[in-house]
């Protein structure tokens, strides 16, 4: 009896000394053939990584991979999280395995319903059908011009208020509010309609935003949804709230847009004349059949999708533009040389707007903002995907249950790739070495992936054409009537600060010239 005791007491010692050992010492030592990473705590795995800042956050998982390898694994509650940091690996994954990697991880379904989403939702038919409307409806080039309009009533009015901001002399604009309101106002135009009020805009943003903001801090829900949605039950509410709102302000404008839809079909032909009829996406969503379900989409759903709509092209242009604006106004000898450009273009007419068509005869610009792209993406990471099925990639397993994440942060900055990469020099965009064809860099990364700011493959960014445009349209205007300087004695502070994308620091401060 003593020995049995004795021998089952070393048993459990030995055990316990054997987990304290796996625990310590063992921790690059992968779990059924998972890539490998920092050995996990008991049930909360990972997690406490999460509490450092995105910054931190980065620079932890460049360490891991240097530790670990060019994939790494963590867990964060019941899904492993793998990491992808090498270019090589990407390109295999997102374009020569596309179908394999285009799926998405559930996401948190906050009122018991899933939301429909292009984003969120899994690879398959439903995707398929809302990605196609967006592209072939929305996004396709002839589309896109119908609203040309649009974007120069929305640039006009930020030019004319620019103007009025630039004459208080020496005294600096802030202008990142100015272009994030204008981003977001060309997207509800295309959104609902080209008739929508200023203020109604503002109040339409002001919600989204809140609610962006509010979703940001539910959004762990999905890690354990059974304790989480107890202990963030304020938020969940407070997030509840914000959408009945955003239902009151929006739902009104999806149902003026039935009607007009309706009198339309009654009308045939003359209605599009008689009204200098442009259609929107909430249009083309109110025309979309769901496949499978062989339904059209309720009104709740064509929210859901305009949100998307909105949310996905605002943050990440105006961010974007503020960046380009900011690196023009530290470097002025690289504003001057894109201001010659322009100059050469427009001759001597000195017409205040440089049109749409003119763009496609600057090859300075379109370094510029490539050289944006790649210096500044407003993703460090893509959104997390998932694969449908368990697969083995590069020797590891890949779980159905996994969040696959691309580092795209890391990747444009690879010193095999771009010689002094943390340097914005546009220039490097009219070498041949990134010219791969006639038809310049390409931002795919179809046959390679050297920098990737929309992603790549299936899954990639559709509306990278419709920003790149808006980019260029809104840079080349800002530099041809106004010539951007620093604030007397202040240099311009490019470090970043984690939103919902890498935004300044220190917002961009101007002093900027009528030159006309
Ligand atoms: C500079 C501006 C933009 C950047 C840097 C950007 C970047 C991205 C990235 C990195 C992704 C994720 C790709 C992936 O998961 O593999 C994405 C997805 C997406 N973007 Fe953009 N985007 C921009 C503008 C826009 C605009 C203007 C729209 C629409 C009007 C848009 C609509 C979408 C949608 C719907 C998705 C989800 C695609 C899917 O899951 O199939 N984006 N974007």
């Amino acid at each position: 009896m003593v020995a049995w005791f004795f021998v089952s007491i070393s048993i459990s010692i030995s055990l316990l000394l054997k987990l304290i050992f796996n625990y310590l010492f063992q921790t690059r030592k992968p779990s059924r053939n998972l890539p490998p990473g920092p050995y996990p705590l008991p049930i909360i795995g990972n997690l406490y990584l999460l509490r450092k800042s995105f910054n931190d956050l980065q620079c932890m998982l460049q360490s891991l991979h240097a530790d670990f390898g060019p994939i790494i694994t963590l867990h964060f509650g019941s899904r492993p999280a793998i990491f992808i940091a090498d270019r090589f690996l990407a390109h295999q994954a997102l374009v020569q395995n596309g179908a394999i990697f285009a799926d998405r991880p559930p996401a948190p379904a906050l009122n018991g319903r899933e939301r429909v989403g292009i984003t969120t939702a899994l690879y398959g038919s439903t995707w398929r059908v809302l990605r196609r409307n967006l592209t072939a409806e929305m996004l396709h080039s002839s589309r896109v011009k119908s609203y040309s309009h649009v974007r120069k009533f929305v640039l006009e009015r930020l030019l004319k208020l620019l103007k009025v901001q630039s004459k208080s002399g020496d005294h600096p604009v802030q202008v990142v509010e100015h272009f994030r309101f204008s981003m977001y106002s060309l997207l509800v135009f295309m959104c609902y309609g080209d008739k929508i009020e200023e203020n109604k805009i503002k109040e339409i943003a002001e919600v989204e935003r809140n609610l962006v903001l509010s979703f940001s801090r539910v959004s762990m829900i999905s890690i354990w949804p059974r304790v989480t949605k107890i202990v963030f039950r304020k938020q969940l509410k407070k997030f509840f709230q914000l959408q009945e709102k955003s239902k009151d302000l929006v739902v009104p404008l999806i149902l003026e847009r039935k009607k007009v839809k309706e009198e339309k079909l009654s009308e045939g032909e003359n209605y599009q004349v008689n009204n200098k009829y442009v259609s929107c996406y909430v249009d083309t969503l109110l025309n979309l059949q769901l496949p499978e379900e062989n339904r059209n989409l309720s009104v709740e759903e064509i929210l859901g999708l305009c949100s998307e709509f909105l949310n996905a092209g605002t943050d990440n242009t105006s961010t974007l533009l503020q960046w380009i604006m900011a690196n023009l106004v530290k470097y002025p000898y690289i504003q001057e040389k894109l201001f010659v450009e322009i100059k050469g273009v427009m001759g001597d007419d000195h017409e205040e707007m440089v049109k749409e068509d003119d763009l496609q005869k600057m090859p300075y610009l379109k370094a510029v903002i490539l050289e944006g792209l790649r210096r500044h993406p407003p993703l460090h990471f893509l959104i997390p995907h998932a694969v449908k099925e368990d697969v083995v990639f590069n020797g590891y397993l890949m779980p159905r249950n996994a969040t696959v994440n691309f580092m795209t942060g890391d990747m444009r900055i690879d010193p095999k790739v771009w010689e002094d990469p943390m340097s914005f020099k546009p220039e490097r965009f009219l070498s041949t070495d990134h010219n791969e064809d006639e038809e310049g860099f390409d931002i795919t990364g179809s046959k390679e992936i050297k920098m990737m700011p929309f992603g790549a493959g299936r899954r990639i960014c559709p509306g990278y054409a419709l920003a790149i445009l808006h980019l260029e349209y809104f840079v080349a205007n800002f530099v041809w009537n106004f010539e951007w300087k620093a604030v007397d004695g202040d240099d311009v502070n490019l470090e970043e600060k984690q939103e919902f994308s890498v935004w300044m620091k220190h917002p961009l401060q101007a002093l900027i010239s009528p030159r006309f």
